[in-house]
């Protein structure tokens, strides 16, 4: 089943990662751009996890992860090493207005983590449905080779010009103009 691809936002939101391994890793790197409130909790870390929670001072603690620590939480990554533990938070969270990560288990997810490319506010997200993570990474950087260099520059000046004009039908023609000039 194919997924949606919802464009949501994390600023300030409280995100809860449970696991300091290389995976957490990756997740922490892929949020850090979008200014969630981060928190992370695991009984050990791996030494690039835990440097990129220093370098960013990211809270932590280092234990088990206990079903209190889902209070007041938006979002919690499950980057654990065990199914049995994504199984149970995801289905603890049921009746919590919390969204669930499971790392290993596509069904125990409410949303699955995209590869991505940033520049700027101009967002691109890739996802197999679940089902091919490996070839999400390869269109990623398939995508990343053949995007203008300049883009987010010229993004920002065709942003100004469309903030400025009043909106309608000539605002509307301008603006494609432009943009089809990104791609001459
Ligand atoms: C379901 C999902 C859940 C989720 O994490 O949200 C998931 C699950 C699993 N990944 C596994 C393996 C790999 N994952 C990657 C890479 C990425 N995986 C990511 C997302 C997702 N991975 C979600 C689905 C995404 C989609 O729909 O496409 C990316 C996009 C984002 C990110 O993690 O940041 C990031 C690329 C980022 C980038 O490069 O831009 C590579 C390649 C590599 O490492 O280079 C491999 C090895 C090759 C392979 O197996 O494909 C395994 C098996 C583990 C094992 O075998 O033990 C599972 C578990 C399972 O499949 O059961
Ligand atoms: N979604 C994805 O992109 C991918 C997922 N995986 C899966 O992700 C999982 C994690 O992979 P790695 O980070 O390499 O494993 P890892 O074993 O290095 O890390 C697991 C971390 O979870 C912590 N942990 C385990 N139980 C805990 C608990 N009860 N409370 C708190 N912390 C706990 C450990 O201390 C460790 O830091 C594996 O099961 C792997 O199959 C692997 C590759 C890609």
């Amino acid at each position: 089943m194919a997924l949606f691809p919802m464009f949501i936002d994390i600023k300030n939101k409280k995100v809860l990662i449970v696991g300091g391994g290389m995976v957490a890793l990756r997740k922490i790197e892929k949020l850090i751009p979008f200014d969630p409130d981060l928190k992370v909790i695991s009984i050990d870390f791996h030494p690039e996890t835990y440097k990129i929670i220093k370098e960013n001072s990211i809270p932590y603690e280092k234990r088990a992860f206990s079903f209190s620590d889902l209070d007041n939480v938006d979002i919690v990554i499950v980057a654990v090493d065990d199914i049995d533990l994504q199984r149970e938070i995801f289905e603890k969270t049921r009746d919590k207005n919390i969204l669930v990560n499971s790392v290993d288990s596509p069904d125990y997810c409410d949303f699955i983590f995209p590869a991505y490319v940033k520049r700027g506010e101009i967002v691109i997200g890739i996802t197999t449905s679940g089902n091919l993570p490996g070839l999400s990474a390869k269109l990623r950087k398939h995508i990343e080779k053949t995007l203008p260099e300049n883009l987010e520059e010229i993004f920002e000046q065709i942003k100004r010009v469309r903030e400025k004009l009043p909106k309608g039908e000539e605002r509307q023609k301008k603006i494609l103009q432009l943009i089809d000039k990104l791609f001459e």
